[in-house]
């Protein structure tokens, strides 16, 4: 019988790529054969900061495959303006790859069984599978959340219906009626950042709506959630895709198969890192009171504002809370070798604070003295909250993260949400609320969230089973396809 062999393709970003990751993993544990794409820069980090070598010698069937990139590593495009920029180059150097990958095969890896690929992507795969005659199932994986993807699938619907497109003098309090699954739930200032006019009165808004439309074609989606965060969103998205695989939150997925596995003790916890770790803080952590730490930290790319940093400073400090800070490099917008501590602020960070550039994060959420996460509402760092049972106060930046933000807020209720809004004053009311005066009422919604994730992903689970369908679905196409 041919052995399955899927190909892996992540937009060469930090979230995105670690996430896909986890799902090689998982497909690898399965006894597939894995071909992960990634650009030489970021395969550069993954190899530097991270433990590639080990990932590869460990599973003789994961294969790293490499297309170049245009970009030196400091210039590495992250999102906003420069996201078209960084698709359209990877866009071009995938083409080739894929046109031998799909045309090739050699006696050690098995034919190709099906591609998945990122769905930022759009058509690509299905284009280049369709120009050279190749019949094989093209599968998009969402980095998202379901409720994000739903509201760009529902845009078309929204601007029939005159709620869309939101103009530069928009009442951002206006409420969204007609998108099904959360009828009346959003305002203006909930739906992804780019469906928003930017100061030029330019959006990106038509080309991610495109590129979900695009997302149509697909034979299958594969979302990282669960039935119990995200259920009546993904009804609706099953209407319009033959197949809808949830399977996650993945990183508690594939802990939860290594630690089942019998052969566990074997499977060791990759890093995964793209950024260098900095461990210190877990002596710091181990050193605090239990659930006495704010752990604060807005992803792999977001760029702030020096005030509106400044602002976040005085209210942690102002609350009197302990914090650990993630503060990365390059997190302020035009950064001029500035990198002391601001003297009003100093004090109260040196008795409370801890900052590092680049934290454990699935580990710190782990550690019992954190007790909130103030956030960005990445997709990924929402889902380790999530499991962890941790509850966030989420100042969204943009994409999906005023989507997320408002279901932590509104719908999941394990959190505040402090959206468009940065001031010292509402930053240390909200950490005082969410770590001392309604401690108990959002640790209880986090744990009970978090007891349905671990479920989820367990045997007979939401998640399990659904991964479960997805690999009999791949063995399936890889018979028919020999
Ligand atoms: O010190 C740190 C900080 C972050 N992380 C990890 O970095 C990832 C960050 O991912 P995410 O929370 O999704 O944020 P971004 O890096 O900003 O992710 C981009 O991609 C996501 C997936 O498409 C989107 O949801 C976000 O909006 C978009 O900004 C998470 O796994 C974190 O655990 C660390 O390991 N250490």
């Amino acid at each position: 019988m041919a052995e399955a062999h899927v190909l892996i393709f992540p937009l060469p970003l930090p979230a995105h790529v670690v996430s896909m990751l986890k799902l090689a993993e998982l497909l690898v544990l399965e006894n597939l054969h894995v071909t992960f794409l990634t650009t030489d820069t970021i395969h550069g980090r993954l190899t530097r900061f991270g433990d590639i070598q080990f990932l590869s010698k460990s599973y003789p069937k994961l294969h790293f495959k490499t297309i170049s990139d245009c970009y030196d590593e400091g210039d590495h495009p992250g999102f906003g303006d420069r996201l078209w920029d960084l698709i359209s180059s990877t866009t071009l150097h995938a083409k080739p790859f894929l046109r031998d990958i799909l045309l090739s095969h050699t006696p050690q890896i098995p034919k190709l069984s099906c591609v998945i690929q990122d769905g930022i992507f759009g058509s690509l795969s299905a284009d280049v599978a369709s120009e050279f005659n190749v019949s094989i199932p093209i599968i998009q994986f969402r980095t998202v959340s379901a409720c994000c993807f739903w509201a760009y699938m529902s845009a078309t619907n929204l601007l029939q219906c005159q709620e869309l497109p939101i103009r530069g003098d928009e009442d951002m309090d206006r409420i969204i009626k007609d998108i099904p699954g959360m009828e009346n739930l959003l305002r203006c200032r909930d739906l992804p950042s780019f469906f928003r006019p930017d100061k030029k009165g330019n959006s990106t808004f038509e080309s991610h709506v495109d590129r979900s439309r695009q997302s149509l074609a697909a034979d299958a989606i594969i979302v990282n959630s669960f039935e119990d965060l995200e259920g009546p969103v993904l009804s609706q998205i099953r209407h319009h895709f033959p197949k809808v695989y949830t399977v996650g939150p993945l990183h508690c997925h594939l802990n939860t198969r290594k630690a089942e596995s019998n052969e566990g003790e074997d499977i060791p916890k990759f890093k995964n890192a793209i950024f260098q770790v900095d461990r210190t803080c877990m002596t710091w952590l181990d050193a605090q009171p239990e659930g006495s730490v704010m752990y604060v930290s807005f992803g792999s790319s977001t760029i702030v504002k020096r005030e509106d940093l400044t602002e976040i400073w005085h209210g942690l400090v102002n609350s009197k809370n302990r914090f650990l800070w993630v503060m990365r490099p390059d997190i302020v917008a035009g950064k001029q070798d500035d990198d002391r501590i601001p003297a009003e602020v100093e004090e109260g960070t040196k008795e409370r604070g801890f900052i590092v550039e680049w934290a454990p994060q699935e580990e710190v959420l782990e550690h019992k003295a954190i007790g909130g996460f103030l956030t960005h509402s990445g997709w990924n760092s929402t889902l380790e909250s999530v499991v962890a049972g941790v509850p966030m106060i989420c100042w969204p930046y943009f994409a999906d993260q005023q989507i997320n933000s408002r279901f932590v807020s509104e719908v999941w209720k394990v959190g505040l949400d402090m959206k468009d809004v940065c001031d010292r004053d509402v930053v240390e009311k909200m950490v005082n609320d969410l770590m001392v005066h309604r401690r108990e009422e959002f640790l209880n919604s986090a744990k009970a969230m978090a007891t349905l994730a671990h479920k989820s992903v367990s045997p007979g689970g939401s998640s399990y089973s659904s991964f479960q369908d997805f690999i009999h679905y791949i063995k399936s196409t890889s018979r028919e396809n020999n």
